[in-house]
């Protein structure tokens, strides 16, 4: 992970909505020059926090990408088609489309566009805006020199891996929709904890670092997460008690399914 990593590459973030802000303010936070940064979307009175820090803000996508490095199209799937079109002829020569839109292939974008550019699919997280993402990237274009400068904008916003583009769509899932099966888990600690005796706030602040305990666990030490679990559940103690009681609940299988019917769904 890159920390005040500074990169001089002009960059615009075309569709500035829950993901393209949470880059932007990523961005911001290891200190990315903001008069760098351009972002885009049609309401731009709902962008004006990034517009007081410095960066551009803007409703023109032609002019977002003249003279841009480092084009990030971050707006729905059933919209990119509209963008590539739009921005097309006004690409520079040596422009990079990174695209963070699920299920729409390297592919797909390539022949919505007549200029020869490079492509890189990435698929982040919202906790890009807290410098705590996992980013996947895919190319088949790209360059080894292009691929390292995506790599280092996204190595600033937390992990990144390089994968096959095959895998995107389940890169998706785990680690995009993943936010929201983590957070739903910790909502539920929460509401555990408060009707075992703690008020909200506290129940907050021990479910969320304990969820970050346990994750620093496994990063750090590279365990498997049963052998951290060994280690807390005494023989006819009560945590035992209480996973079994999760597990006759349902509670690996249903993040096992509902993970499988993500993937199920991307296409819809
Ligand atoms: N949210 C997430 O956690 C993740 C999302 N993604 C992908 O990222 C993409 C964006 O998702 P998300 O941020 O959630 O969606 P949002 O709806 O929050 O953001 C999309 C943004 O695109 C803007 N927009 C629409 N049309 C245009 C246009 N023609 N030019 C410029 N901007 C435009 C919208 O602005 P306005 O409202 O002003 O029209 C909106 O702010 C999707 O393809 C999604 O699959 C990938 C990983 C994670
Ligand atoms: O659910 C969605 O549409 C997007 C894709 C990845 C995360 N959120």
């Amino acid at each position: 992970m890159y920390t005040n990593f500074r990169m001089t590459k002009k960059i615009t973030i075309i569709g500035g909505g829950n993901l393209g802000q949470s880059i932007a303010h990523g961005l911001l936070s290891k200190n990315y020059n903001p008069s760098n940064i351009t972002i885009t979307r049609n309401k731009i009175e709902l962008l004006s926090n990034l517009k007081l820090k410095g960066l551009t803000v803007t409703n023109n996508n032609v002019e977002a990408v003249k003279n841009t490095h480092i084009i990030i199209i971050a707006v729905k799937p059933y919209k990119i088609e509209n963008v590539l079109q739009q921005i097309d002829s006004h690409l520079k020569k040596n422009a990079i489309i990174v695209s963070v839109v699920s299920d729409y292939s390297i592919e797909s974008i390539s022949k919505n566009l007549k200029t020869k550019v490079s492509i890189i699919r990435a698929m982040p997280n919202t906790a890009a805006s807290v410098n705590e993402s996992i980013t996947c990237l895919a190319t088949q274009n790209a360059s080894k020199e292009e691929l390292e400068d995506v790599t280092k904008i996204f190595d600033t916003l937390g992990d990144t891996l390089l994968i096959n583009e095959q895998l995107m769509d389940a890169a998706t899932v785990l680690g995009a929709c993943g936010i929201a099966y983590v957070l739903r888990f910790i909502r539920g600690m929460i509401q555990g904890g408060i009707e075992i005796g703690f008020d909200a706030q506290t129940a907050t602040n021990i479910a969320t670092q304990t969820v970050r305990g346990a994750t620093e666990l496994l990063i750090k030490n590279g365990n498997h997460p049963e052998a951290e679990i060994d280690k807390v559940t005494t023989p006819k103690g009560c945590t035992i008690a209480g996973l079994n009681q999760m597990e006759h609940s349902g509670f690996s299988s249903a993040l096992i399914k509902g993970i499988k019917t993500s993937f199920d769904n991307i296409s819809k």
